[in-house]
């Protein structure tokens, strides 16, 4: 066997998700390379959260396999869940807590010890931001401050793998780039990420590599630049996925 090979951080093989008549994920593979910031870009159904939420254990695949740095995800999920931090879209939090409350939970529930939780929860809050709202119920957090107390809930047990479902969205450009920042710094210090995103100049920016997906299957995947070639990302994720309208629209929408 290829045993010289690096372990992947991620390898998706086959996962495939039917909800009733509606194929949202068909036998989608996916390999990540261990210390890749990788883009997970497609238009809106392609089943991108449905992935992701396989590929971390938060919904059960009808096939396929997720195997995060060579331990299969619904084999074993423990020790897979360990190795991996997630921000999902549209999982509910314990919202009643503080956001202090709140990263502090995560992080025991990691079986991590007291004072190491807490020396990190107040990392990531100052990272993030969050210090003056850190005694405030997330229930009254806007939806960017939520997006980034859900972010440390991730990071709290100091995950190798990062799998973010949209982190960028609702996020102010101040707390993007420092969100960035954070995450290249990551990478750097050899941790890997995976990250869904409808805006491919970030992708492109912030990316080494990206698969474009579209009803639930990969239509290119590679480097940023293998994938692109001579043309931005962005025209080039058009022209794979298609369903550009021409029109002018409907009449009554048309003022003169
Ligand atoms: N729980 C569910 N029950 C039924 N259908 C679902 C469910 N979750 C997702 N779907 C369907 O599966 C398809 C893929 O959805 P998914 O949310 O994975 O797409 P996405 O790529 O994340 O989309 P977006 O970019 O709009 O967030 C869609 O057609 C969606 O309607």
């Amino acid at each position: 066997m290829h045993s010289d090979l690096p372990v992947a951080a991620l390898e998706l093989r086959g996962l495939t998700k039917r909800f009733g008549e509606k194929l949202a994920v068909d036998k989608l593979s996916l390999t990540v390379p261990t210390g890749s910031l990788y883009g997970l870009v497609g238009p809106n159904g392609a089943g991108k959260t449905t992935t992701l939420s396989m590929a971390t254990g938060l919904l059960r695949p009808d096939a396929g396999q997720s195997i995060i740095h060579g331990v299969d995800m619904w084999r074993r999920p423990l020790e897979a869940k360990q190795l991996v931090g997630n921000l999902s879209d549209g999982v509910k939090l314990f919202d009643r807590l503080t956001g202090e409350q709140l990263v502090t939970y995560n992080g025991l529930l990691f079986g991590m010890d007291r004072a190491t939780v807490a020396e990190r929860v107040g990392d990531l809050l100052r990272l993030l931001d969050l210090e003056s709202a850190a005694g405030t119920p997330v229930v009254d957090y806007s939806a960017g401050m939520t997006k980034k107390i859900a972010l440390a809930c991730a990071l709290v047990h100091a995950p190798k793998l990062l799998v973010l479902d949209e982190p960028f969205e609702s996020v102010d450009p101040v707390s993007a780039a420092n969100i960035r920042d954070m995450l290249t710094e990551y990478v750097k210090g050899g941790g890997t990420v995976i990250v869904s995103s409808h805006v491919m100049d970030l992708v492109q920016r912030m990316c080494d590599h990206v698969a474009v997906v579209s009803a639930g299957r990969v239509l290119a995947a590679g480097t940023v630049d293998e994938v692109r070639g001579d043309s931005s990302l962005e025209d080039r994720f058009v022209e794979l996925v298609g369903g550009r309208h021409h029109s002018e629209g409907p009449e009554w929408l048309r003022h003169s």
